[in-house]
């Protein structure tokens, strides 16, 4: 099943042409490396993949549902979509657990749900300590966590991560690439996520370069050596 189909999308920003014909596909259980150059595109693909942003012309559709359609794409995006980005927007005077809950209450979940369903995704995160913590008392890599979760909580079936593993270390950056390979193979999301590093991108069903905004290769990786 496709969760996530892109046809011939382009972004224009004034002259700027940020991606110029691009179609993609995601299926549920798929794991998708997006790589290239600064400027290629790729930020601007995850955006319009999860209806952050709207293209100049092609469309998107997540589970079926051409975003060009939908009236209320934040809620879409909410029960839909988890996004894992660079700036974690974690909000300050929330605690993880509280900024894990939130997009789920604006869901209309129920706090004590909610609460369940942060537990449970910061547990899966290794981040079940920290639950009471705001994000000015945690090091990076446990606000990378608590990001981490809260894509998690709610079984959204699209995973979209910019650079996830940002200034991680190593070993952390390879526990998030097994914690989103593990979304795909046992609760069938589809992840497309961005990364300068083949490490990372080994750990993927497929890499797709993007070049001057557009898809230069697309090939399968299975490197079972790197994991
Ligand atoms: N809001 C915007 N206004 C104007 N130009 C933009 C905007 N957003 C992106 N661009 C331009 O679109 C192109 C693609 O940007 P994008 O951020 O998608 O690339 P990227 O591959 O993610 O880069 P990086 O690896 O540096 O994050 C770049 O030339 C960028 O300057």
């Amino acid at each position: 099943m496709t969760v996530v189909r892109l046809r011939e999308v382009t972004r224009e920003h004034g002259q700027v042409r940020a991606l110029r014909g691009v179609s993609l596909e995601v299926s549920a259980g798929e794991l998708v490396a997006v790589m290239g150059p600064s400027g290629s595109g790729k930020s601007t693909l995850l955006n319009l993949a999860g209806g952050l942003d709207r293209p100049t012309s092609g469309n998107v559709e997540i589970e079926g549902r051409d975003l060009a359609g939908v009236p209320d794409l934040a809620a879409l995006r909410r029960r839909s979509v988890g996004y894992v980005f660079q700036d974690l927007n974690l909000i300050p005077s929330l605690t993880a657990a509280e900024n894990v809950m939130l997009p789920r209450e604006l869901d209309g979940v129920r706090s004590r749900q909610a609460r369940t369903e942060a537990m449970t995704a910061l547990a899966e995160a290794g981040a079940e300590e920290i639950a009471g913590r705001f994000p000015e008392e945690l090091s990076g890599g446990q606000r990378q966590r608590v990001a981490i979760a809260r894509a998690l909580a709610g079984e959204r079936r699209l995973l979209l991560a910019d650079e996830p593993t940002g200034a991680l270390d190593t070993a952390t950056g390879d526990e998030i690439l097994r914690l989103l390979r593990s979304r795909c193979d046992d609760a069938g999301a589809a992840v497309l996520l961005v990364t300068h590093e083949p490490r990372y991108a080994a750990w993927a069903d497929r890499v797709v370069y993007l070049r001057d905004g557009l898809i230069a290769e697309s090939g399968s990786v299975r490197l079972e050596s790197a994991r």
